[in-house]
């Protein structure tokens, strides 16, 4: 998917938001571990519940690979049922890979040839010959963690190396490699205050939010410092939706909350003089 394509469909759902489709057996509703691939039509039910109100989704492949053979065929049906028939979402394979260049470009065959997603996220450490292999592929969208949600964050990414800090390093070097319009970033919803920073060095690239609702980060001040003319966002709430009730009515709840947050990102879109 191009990212025109991406602009397009978040301008007519009046939505950014990704789903984080991250699937927990010890959390999804017990009736549904009776079935033969309890993982899948949990996220069917989800996804056909959901749609309208998103414009991506985001399967952590830590949920599917914790469940060996089964939980990577349930990843792959996942895929499958969305490519099919939701063609218009952008999917997003959430395995932060990154390895030798010879080892990428296996990583970068498996999510975008073999599995078909749009774009998977790396681990930006290795380097540029770690990264270029998934650059290479038209049209697939390359996620590289700049500035993560998580406490650790600032044990590596904020420490200051040669007068900047590394995750500004990240950004700025990151720039410079090959296709690098097909390089969205990763920064946590819980570090809106770097947001200014960071769309100094990067005014036009994406970035993946994780870390609104359960992490505790806010949508509002994401949009403040972050959004660009082309909106340049793409917020994820996983645990937040998809859990919203754990009984037979968990596809409903999950389509409240999601269409919750589509409303508020509408009302945004329309105050917002930058995305008019
Ligand atoms: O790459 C990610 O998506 C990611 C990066 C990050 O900095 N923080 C973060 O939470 N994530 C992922 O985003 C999702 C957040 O889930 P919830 O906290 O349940 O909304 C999980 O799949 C995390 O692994």
């Amino acid at each position: 998917m191009t990212k025109e394509f991406l602009v397009d469909q978040i301008r007519k759902k009046q939505s950014f938001l990704c789903i984080g489709l991250d699937v927990d057996l010890n959390k999804i509703p017990e009736h549904l571990l009776k079935l033969e691939d309890p993982i899948f039509e949990f996220n069917k039910a989800i996804i056909d519940a959901t749609h309208q109100f998103c414009v991506a989704y985001k399967p952590n492949t830590a949920f599917y690979e914790a469940y060996g053979l089964k939980g990577w065929q349930a990843l792959e049906k996942t895929i499958d049922y969305l490519n099919k028939n939701y063609p218009e979402i952008f999917t997003i394979a959430d395995a932060k890979r990154g390895d030798i260049g010879n080892t990428s470009r296996m990583y970068a065959k498996a999510f975008f040839e073999d599995l078909g997603f749009d774009s998977v996220t790396v681990a930006p450490y290795m380097g540029k010959d770690s990264v270029e292999p998934f650059l290479e592929f038209k049209d697939k969208h390359t996620i590289l963690l700049a500035l993560t949600s998580n406490e650790g964050a600032f044990d590596f990414q904020t420490k200051t190396v040669d007068h900047t800090e590394l995750y500004k390093k990240v950004l700025i070097t990151s720039k410079s490699w090959g296709n690098s319009q097909n390089l969205m970033y990763v920064v946590g919803a819980t570090k809106a205050e770097y947001l200014t920073d960071i769309r100094k060095l990067i005014p036009d690239n994406f970035l993946l939010v994780p870390g609104i609702g359960a992490q505790g980060g806010s949508l509002e001040e994401v949009c403040k410092y972050g959004m660009t003319q082309n909106v340049g966002l793409l917020i994820n709430s996983s645990r937040g939706i998809i859990y919203a009730s754990s009984a037979e009515d968990y596809a409903e709840k999950a389509a409240e909350q999601a269409s919750k947050l589509q409303q508020s990102m509408t009302v945004i879109l329309r105050n917002q003089p930058k995305c008019k």
